[in-house]
């Protein structure tokens, strides 16, 4: 068993939604009126177990990051309707609806709920179910809507960051600059939760921060350096040494002497002739707030020619005050080539003027980013060390949802499938187990499902692993490990024993664990290989015994 994943077991309060909007009432109207009808057929505390998963992998890959679990606990754990709500319902509800309905709302809560889920932060597969929910089929119809809610894109940012960062190379800093071009506050927030459980390493999102315990970057923007005109501006001039032993009285002149400096040296000498001031003034600037942390924006006037000797003075500036330069930011032009033409001008000033380090200066790149360019990036050659990206990530551009659903498998211990002409939308049917069966060489396998009561697979033994509707798709394995996957993660009360929601950073650790484990074959970008999704010999016979008993007969005339 996977140590982080079979996590310590826990008792005791469960905090609410990190959104207060997410409340009873943030469902859909159907399940309200379904939820009427169960009562007043009578039907309300039946039984039911729900499946919530989904069908296809996003952004034409094959995995996917499974995120959102906490909020969905956090989420029952606290579900309880207020007077006002009920009055609402009431309200949205036809007048014929008897009163009694609200005094069962009134009563309700999710003490009678159980949540089964693979941990969060776990790599996932078409079919599996992520959550297996059970309780009075009432309660958890209203569950519907606001678990998929909280599961969709939460896995699909959750997703496309990790594949952001599988093409980015794991050495590489990645920031997540999102939150101006998100769906809003809310899509804001959880792209930046989710972002970083996919293996982002910051964020510039300050209220993410602070709820989320996210690290924080940032840099600065084309308004800051571009608000100044010039050097004169600069008032207050000095700066004290790192070790604080001396004060630099006139720090711009300073930076001045050291752009002269650059200009007429040897090795640099024909590259730039006179720089922005106005840039200049803004880095100097920036340096005398920020001397331990002197980051710039390079691209406003000319890369090469302006902001990157600029930023070159002002670091050099620094070093003789005894600080050393974060780096550049570029935001525009090709990332490639003037990434590897500021690398060399670094080194150039490292060998000039032997400050040692300085051809490692941090080089971070921006502009409208995504897999395919990270990708074009690397097949180009390039001397990136940090990425911001935006808009692509957080937006998940390249794939709009992912999909999830919440389908009825089993009623009153009886089980029920949804059928469809379109094979892959049939439901699994049962109250199900699923396992992952890890092979000789220590990847997973495949990920079986069973019936609840069936003897679990066993590590060693043979199983038969069936595709669940392709009768000629089927082998045996040999498991070398077997993960079960679904851990009960709502007992039903906060009282009982039930798996530990672990800390944000505790589930990217599983997400990035998880990702390095899977055979490289079904993580490259183009065609990867499919992992295998399978149901044992007894569910196979069961699904298709079911499916035939529920497909009426055609008659042809
Ligand atoms: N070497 C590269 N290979 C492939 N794509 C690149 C490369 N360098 C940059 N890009 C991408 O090309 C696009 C360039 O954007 P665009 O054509 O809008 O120009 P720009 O650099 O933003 O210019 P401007 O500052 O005038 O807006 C961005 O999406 C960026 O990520
Ligand atoms: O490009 P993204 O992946 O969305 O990353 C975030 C962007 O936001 C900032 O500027 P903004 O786009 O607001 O202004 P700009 O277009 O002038 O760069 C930043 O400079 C990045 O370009
Ligand atoms: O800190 C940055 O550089 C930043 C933050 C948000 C968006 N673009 C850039
Ligand atoms: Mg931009």
């Amino acid at each position: 068993m996977d140590g982080k994943a079979n996590g310590a077991k826990l008792r005791g309060k469960i905090a609410g939604p990190t959104n207060p909007m997410v409340t009873p009432i943030l469902t859909d109207l159907y399940q309200f009126t379904m939820a009427y009808a169960y009562w007043k057929a009578g039907k309300h505390n039946e039984r039911a177990v729900f499946d919530l998963y989904f069908r296809k992998n996003p952004f034409g890959g094959e995995y996917t990051v499974f995120a959102g679990l906490e909020e969905c606990i956090r989420f029952i754990a606290n579900f309880k309707f207020s007077e006002e709500e009920i009055s609402f319902i009431q309200e949205s509800l036809p007048p014929t609806c008897e009163d009694g309905f609200y005094d069962y709302l009134r009563g309700i809560d999710c003490s009678d709920v159980e949540v089964y889920a693979i941990p969060e932060g776990s790599v996932v597969f078409p079919k599996v179910p992520l959550m297996r929910v059970e309780g009075p089929v009432a309660v958890v119809q209203l569950l519907e809507t606001p678990y998929v809610n909280l599961i969709n894109y939460a896995s699909l940012v959750a997703t496309n960051a990790a594949r952001h960062r599988f093409v980015a190379g794991k050495s590489k800093l990645l920031l997540e600059f999102g939150l101006r071009r998100a769906q809003g506050p809310d899509g804001g927030i959880s792209a930046s939760k989710y972002c970083y459980l996919g293996g982002f390493d910051a964020t510039s999102n300050v209220a993410a921060g602070r709820l989320f315990g996210i690290p924080l970057r940032g840099t600065h923007s084309h308004a800051f350096v571009s608000s100044f005109m010039s050097p004169d501006e600069i008032v207050e001039k000095s700066l004290r040494r790192y070790d604080g032993s001396s004060v630099c009285e006139d720090f711009v002149s300073l930076v001045q002497m050291w752009l002269n400096k650059i200009k007429w040296s040897n090795l640099l000498r024909g590259i730039f002739g006179e720089t922005n001031q106005s840039e200049l003034a803004a880095f100097t600037s920036y340096a005398l707030a920020f001397p331990g942390n002197f980051l710039a924006l390079v691209d406003t006037y000319d890369v090469m020619r302006s902001g990157v000797p600029n930023f070159c003075a002002v670091a050099l500036a620094l070093n003789e005050m005894g600080y050393k330069a974060v780096g550049i930011r570029l935001d525009s032009g090709d990332l490639a080539y003037l990434s590897c033409e500021a690398r060399k001008f670094f080194i150039s000033v490292e060998k000039e003027f032997g400050v040692s380090g300085f051809g490692k200066t941090n080089i971070t790149a921006s502009n409208d980013l995504n897999e395919e360019t990270l990708d074009a990036l690397n097949k180009q050659g390039h001397e990136v060390d940090a990425y911001g990206i935006g808009t692509y990530l957080v937006t998940c551009y390249a794939q709009a949802a992912l999909g999830c659903v919440f389908k009825l498998v089993e009623i009153n211990n009886q089980p029920r499938i949804k059928l469809s002409e379109d094979v892959t939308k049939v439901s699994i049917p049962c109250k199900k187990r699923s396992f992952r069966l890890y092979g000789k060489e220590g990847y997973p396998l495949v990920d079986i499902m069973t019936g609840e009561n069936e003897p679990p697979p066993k590590t060693g033994e043979r199983i038969l692993c069936r595709h669940p509707f392709n009768e000629s798709k089927r082998a045996y394995v040999v498991p070398q490990r077997v993960e079960e996957l679904l851990k009960c993660f709502w007992p039903g009360s906060p009282d009982k024993e039930r798996e530990e929601l672990l800390p944000l950073k505790d589930i990217r650790d599983r997400c990035i664990h998880q990702l390095e484990q899977m055979r490289p074959d079904h993580m490259r970008r183009l065609n990867p290989t499919p992992y295998k999704v399978s149901v044992s010999a007894k569910l196979y016979d069961f699904i298709h015994f079911l499916w035939l008993n529920e497909a009426p007969v055609g008659e042809l005339q």
